[in-house]
């Protein structure tokens, strides 16, 4: 296995008045990367923010890598202004989307790596036609649309196949995820693993970063 442990935290749990401060305590305290959630009220039963956001987070912070976590009914219509507003890796939800090859090359020539996610209820059969295409993979631990959930240890069998199949595969978790299960994500064979409340509330969010990266790291090498 040749694959990079990384802490993404999800702001969607933070206090968005204050993105840009709360982003860049987050990366003080060994962040790898920003998970940004985007929710379209739609494809799930929450609103949060656009591109515009995403544009002004990106001028106060010039070189953190960016997920967006694209939780909308048409994730290709925000490709170009995601690209626009500096996102490095755009990730969407495979289940509204009839064409996914096509989408995800639209994703590259925008300039912007592919993530391709799956909610519980969807098999991970679904998503093993188009892995070839996908920098990331996202299995969901909770039903995306709030944070603050609870983690779905059901779902490491997804992430089992996943690892067993494909050994340098970025495979990222995301829902409920903190210090209490994190062992479960790694051991599973999850490397990108986001965290939201769990990090976001810590009283010391660089101690919480480091933990999980350590137990990550000891199932990566
Ligand atoms: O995509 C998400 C919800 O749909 C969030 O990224 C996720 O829930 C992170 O927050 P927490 O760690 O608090 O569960
Ligand atoms: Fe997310």
């Amino acid at each position: 296995m040749s694959v990079k442990a990384k802490i993404g935290p999800s702001i969607l749990n933070a206090d968005l008045s204050n993105l840009a401060a709360e982003s860049q305590k987050l990366l003080d305290n060994g962040a790898d990367y920003l998970h940004l959630d985007v929710m379209d009220g739609t494809f799930v039963p929450n609103l949060t923010f656009g591109h515009p956001m995403v544009k002004s987070l990106r001028n106060k912070i010039k070189t953190a890598f960016f997920e967006t976590h694209m939780m909308v009914q048409k994730p290709e219509q925000w490709i170009e202004p995601m690209a626009d507003a500096g996102v490095n890796l755009y990730t969407f939800h495979i289940e509204p989307v009839e064409d996914v090859d096509k989408v995800s090359r639209l994703v590259q020539e925008a300039g912007m790596k592919v993530g391709l996610a799956i909610k519980p209820g969807t098999k991970v059969e679904d998503l093993e036609k188009f892995v070839s295409i996908a920098d990331v993979v996202l299995v969901m631990t909770v039903e995306p649309g709030f944070g603050g959930q609870s983690f779905m240890a059901d779902m490491m069998p997804k992430v089992e196949w996943l690892r067993a199949n494909y050994p340098n595969l970025d495979i990222e978790v995301d829902g409920g995820v903190g210090p209490k299960t994190i062992e479960c994500c790694a051991k599973a064979g999850a490397n990108m693993i986001v965290s939201g409340t769990a990090v976001v509330g810590a009283i010391d969010q660089a101690e919480v970063i480091r933990e999980m990266r350590d137990v990550v790291q000891r199932y990566t090498k």
